[in-house]
């Protein structure tokens, strides 16, 4: 970090004790000019020094003057006589700034400091003012959405008793909506919301209500830039706004992933710093029809089965992925297809990486580019294009694309550990057809430590586009069918599609996108880099600290 020259520097008491205080554009900080043996101050930002500490100025919420506590409003008790000049500070100002707490959260410390005469006060609320004043990523006027009906339906209750405090404490103002019914979000946002009034959209609830917001926000701006959606081969553009997660939901995966928590305090302290992580975001087509958007997981197979069996079991709440897993997995179906991709060339790493994606990853934002590179990749012609695809057959028991590591408290290391949010590719696993004790082998591993992917029936490709097409849907496979004289299975499968109540075996799944069943089978799916970005700053390592007082010009 460079040094920056002092704005102010004074002896002002912290809890009577006297304190050197400096302010530079960078930082706040304050040591103790007189320490004792006794006392080993707790540096906020870690071990410091003892009696040192310090507060980056992008992590101070506000800054506020306190009441005059001078000793004579405190009529009718036994006062201290003020011994000392500390003792004798009477004008104070409070800076509110985060803490970081356990496991990625964070918490709004406050620490006071009292200043012998008012025009030093309120010198420094004006300096520290000023300097908030420059930091313009900070969002001073929101909209949000809030699901009341999402997770144990809490949503308005936290999001009126943990978040309103710190945005009013913060001076952002917002503009409120309680969704009423589903897609309420996604289509105000699409059709209504005027959004040149707001610095970024929050959404109250779980990944669901992400994805509406996500859906609304990326379909209003392709509308606003006359992109359309439903060519595959156009490039999307950027949304403006940053997206704000309160968690209120029941899995809030999204939260785990870029926050590292599903706390609404932490969230809410990211959306005031005026955090920004960018996302990518998967388009989903079946030919030149737009499905979905996914920012997390399609999966084909066992856990679109999962989530379909689930959908008809809602009555037994969350227990229904515990009870519909199980019986996905006896029944142990897999499905017959083509997935053919387009490999992640570059410094993009590969899923087998040992490092994970975490805050300021390298790798993400060195793939920032890459919005060029894929925009250049629509010029060449679609025969050279298509020499770089690889094609694979097979039977799979499952496919999934991790376009995050899905990490969550039942998967901490989630599908794809070294899945990246902001490099242009998702992760490609196919896990073919094998015994149930491989298959359960495999599934154990996304609960333990162990690598997910060292398994002979296991694959995973690093890619920026993939198509599937099912078995009865690829034209080429039918020449097989018929050289293999099982004519008579595809049309009993067939059958079996159109009345599902027979039971048999059926020859097609559904795709899980990002918790959301969609019922297709033939997918492309185009990875688009870094389209989103959100109030959040990725997952953040535990750091050591510099000395402030060595960042301090004197
Ligand atoms: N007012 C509403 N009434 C009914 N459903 C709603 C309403 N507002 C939003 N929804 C829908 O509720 C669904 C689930 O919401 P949400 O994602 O907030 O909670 P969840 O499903 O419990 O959490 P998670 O998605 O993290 O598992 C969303 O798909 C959203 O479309």
């Amino acid at each position: 970090m460079e040094k920056q020259p002092r704005l102010l520097c004074s002896v002002l008491s912290v809890q009577r004790r006297p304190y050197e205080v400096i302010l530079n554009c960078a930082i706040l900080a304050w040591k103790e000019t007189q320490t004792t043996k006794k006392h080993t101050g707790r540096g906020i930002y870690g071990a410091v020094k003892a009696g040192s500490y310090y507060v980056p100025m992008c992590e101070i919420i506000s800054v506020q003057e306190k009441d005059d506590e001078s000793p004579s409003e405190n009529s009718g008790k036994w006062q201290k006589v003020p011994q000392s000049p500390v003792d004798s500070c009477q004008h104070a100002f409070t800076v509110s700034y985060v803490e970081r707490t356990r496991q990625h959260c964070w918490r709004c410390s406050e620490v006071t400091f009292h200043c012998p005469e008012l025009a030093l006060c309120l010198l420094w609320v004006q300096t520290i003012r000023e300097q908030l004043a420059l930091l313009t990523n900070r969002p001073k006027h929101l909209l949000v959405y809030i699901n009341p009906f999402g997770g144990k339906q809490r949503g308005k209750q936290i999001y009126d008793h943990k978040v309103t405090p710190i945005f009013s404490q913060a001076s952002i103002s917002t503009d409120v909506i309680v969704t009423e019914h589903p897609n309420h979000a996604r289509d105000h946002l699409k059709t209504e919301a005027d959004l040149m009034k707001y610095d970024g959209v929050v959404c109250v609830g779980g990944d669901g209500m992400f994805s509406e917001i996500v859906h609304g926000l990326v379909s209003r701006t392709q509308r606003d830039e006359g992109v359309d959606e439903n060519s595959m081969k156009d490039t999307l553009v950027s949304c403006r706004l940053r997206i704000g997660i309160i968690p209120a939901g029941s899995t809030d995966c999204i939260c785990y992933a870029t926050v590292g928590s599903n706390d609404p305090v932490t969230s809410a302290l990211h959306i005031v710093v005026g955090d920004s992580q960018s996302m990518d975001v998967c388009s989903v087509h079946d030919s030149d029809t737009f499905l979905r958007y996914s920012v997390s997981l399609l999966g084909y197979g066992f856990y679109g089965d999962v989530l379909t069996d689930s959908e008809r079991k809602r009555w037994m709440g969350p227990a229904r992925y515990d009870i519909s897993g199980v019986k996905t997995f006896l029944s142990h179906r897999y499905y017959e297809g083509t997935v053919s991709f387009l490999p992640a060339e570059g410094n993009s790493g590969t899923p087998r990486d040992k490092f994970q994606c975490r805050s300021g990853c390298n790798i993400c934002r060195g793939s920032s580019s890459d919005k060029l590179v894929s925009k250049d990749e629509n010029n060449l012609p679609d025969a050279e294009r298509q020499d770089d695809w690889t094609v694979i057959r097979g039977k799979f028991l499952a496919i999934n694309a991790a376009s995050m590591s899905c990490a969550c408290p039942r998967s901490p290391k989630g599908l794809s550990p070294a899945a990246h949010l902001a490099d242009g590719t998702t992760d490609l696993i196919l896990v073919r057809k094998c015994s149930r004790l491989d298959f359960l082998r495999h599934l154990l591993r996304h609960t333990n430590k162990d690598d997910q992917f060292d398994h002979s029936f296991v694959e995973v490709y690093r890619v920026r586009q993939f198509h599937f097409t099912p078995r009865y849907q690829d034209c080429d496979s039918e020449v097989d069918l018929r050289e293999s004289g099982v004519g008579s299975k595809r049309f009993l499968s067939q059958i079996c599609r159109e009345h599902k109540a027979c039971g048999c075996i059926q020859a097609q799944s559904n795709w899980n996108c990002d918790g959301e069943i969609l019922p297709h089978s033939a997918i492309q799916v185009r990875v688009h880099c870094q389209l989103i970005s959100l109030f959040a700053r990725g997952i953040e390592e535990q750091s050591v600290f510099e000395d402030p007082y060595a960042l301090c010009a004197i």
